[in-house]
């Protein structure tokens, strides 16, 4: 684990005892304050009862994706991927991070992937004109088969694909096994079907077909973002609390959170790691914002994730970060080593602004960035963390997804509620369902359409010219 991430959270801890800090003697008290909870959430990793470890026995399906996505990219231009959430986040998570931002207009042996997670129809519209549909290759993927938007999309494409000809069977289908629309459609269309193993919610699911066919379809393996989970795996549950990063760590940010730190902000320091930030927030969101204890007190739980990007960011949200509220604990996530660094020219020698640059690299350059940024807000006071992943690898993206699903599951551990439901969605999915017409849902339709009315009644609306 050392050699694919290290996590360091020395600037988590005050120098001194100060409101709103954790002091070095509150932080040596954390393994008997906190060790109980930890070492219960260390079992039920290791003995795999924790629904998150559900992805480290997808191995086996490896082989039959490999296979699929190698039939699918001698045979297809296009991939359109469709999903939202989960069925989305981590395949354009791992797409970015390994393949980086510019992989479709770039020229290879693989097809293009277009990510549609939204009902956009300009977006919609633009993918499109875009993509040849009988030249593309649809996966459907939604854990429920029920979700309103990527239903939708696939309806819309599957009746455009199936008009320009498209064979069915070679339409991929990845959700949940079960007795439901989206598994008999499957099989009416004899199409390739991909199940998510029942337990392994949504936002936990990049690590399984969700995940690894989008991931093989561009060429990269499966097996190494896998072994790098596994090889997290074994660090956090074989590492006494006392030297564990995942106990440090989440100790640290469940008692800042305690203490009037209600926003944790992912910082990430790489392009490459944008759509991880994405990906991390739903996590963090779904995973934590929770009302209710799991013994049913009103808790109101969570901290608020955003993420940043460095050092772009540092021109816009970082004012208010380093002179706004202090309410945010900073997560910095860096990459050590990246391929092909460029080193600068030496130009314009007598200028002062310009010259001091030769013979600097761009990542010496970023990481500098980020120090000075870390310090700058350890420095006033806001408690900062590093993650420093050691280069761009399957293995390196393999075990920080691991690491940070396993922080929510430790931090909701110490919160005492649920990290695997979500049910502040389910209300607005109800009235989408009922407004829209699904027919099991007709009997709320009334109640929400006098509702609705109700609710632009009491709009105040401004017209501007
Ligand atoms: O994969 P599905 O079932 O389509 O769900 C998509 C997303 O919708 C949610 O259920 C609720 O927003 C997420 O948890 C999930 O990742």
């Amino acid at each position: 684990m050392q050699n694919l991430i290290n996590v360091d959270i020395g600037h988590l801890i005050g120098k001194e005892e100060q409101a709103g800090s954790i002091s070095p003697n509150e932080y040596a008290k954390f393994a008997e304050k906190y060790g109980g909870v930890f070492e219960a959430v260390q079992s039920s990793l290791r003995e795999r009862k924790s629904q998150m470890t559900l992805s480290l026995d997808e191995e086996p399906k490896i082989p039959e994706i490999k296979t699929l996505a190698e039939e699918l990219a001698a045979k297809y231009e296009n991939i359109l991927l469709l999903g939202i959430g989960g069925s989305a986040l981590g395949a354009r998570a791992v797409l970015q991070f390994l393949k980086g931002p510019f992989f479709n207009l770039e020229k290879h042996e693989q097809p293009r992937i277009f990510v549609l997670d939204n009902i956009d129809p300009v977006i919609t519209g633009k993918i499109e004109e875009l993509i040849d549909i009988s030249k593309t290759a649809i996966i459907y993927t939604s854990k429920s088969g029920s979700t309103p938007e990527t239903a939708a999309q696939f309806i819309y494409f599957y009746n455009k694909y199936r008009s320009a000809g498209g064979d069915p069977r070679d339409i991929v289908i990845c959700c949940d096994p079960g007795d439901n629309g989206i598994n008999r459609i499957a099989r009416d269309l004899n199409c390739h079907l991909l199940h998510i193993p029942r337990n392994l919610g949504g936002r936990y699911s990049v690590l399984s077909s969700v995940g690894f066919l989008p991931a093989e379809l561009a060429g990269i393996d499966s097996y190494k973002l896998l072994a790098g989970a596994q090889a997290a795996h074994a660090y956090i549950t074989g590492t006494p609390a006392g030297q564990n990063a995942l106990f440090a760590l989440g100790s640290c940010l469940h008692e800042l959170s305690l203490r009037e730190k209600p926003i944790h902000v992912l910082f990430n320091y790489s392009n490459l790691l944008y759509e991880f930030g994405l990906w991390f927030v739903q996590l963090w969101a779904e995973s934590l914002g929770k009302r209710l204890s799991l013994s049913g007190e009103v808790v109101k739980a969570g901290t608020t994730p955003l993420t940043s990007l460095g050092a772009t960011d540092q021109h816009s949200i970082l004012q208010l970060f380093k002179e706004g509220p202090d309410d945010k604990v900073f997560g910095f996530v860096r990459i050590e080593n990246v391929p092909g660094d460029i080193t600068l020219p030496g130009e314009f020698a007598g200028e002062k602004e310009y010259s001091y640059f030769a013979g600097h690299t761009m990542n010496e350059q970023l990481h500098i960035e980020q120090l000075s940024t870390e310090m700058s807000l350890a420095g006033a006071g806001k408690p900062c963390y590093r993650i420093s992943v050691s280069e761009i690898s399957e293995e390196c993206l393999g075990a920080l997804f691991y690491f940070y699903e396993a922080l929510v599951v430790y931090t909701a551990a110490l919160w005492n509620i649920n990290p695997y439901d979500q049910p502040g969605v389910e209300e607005g999915k109800n009235i989408t369902y009922s407004l829209m017409g699904r027919r099991d849902y007709s009997h709320r339709r009334e109640e929400y359409r006098q509702a609705v009315e109700k609710y632009d009644s009491e709009r105040k609306n401004f017209n501007l010219p």
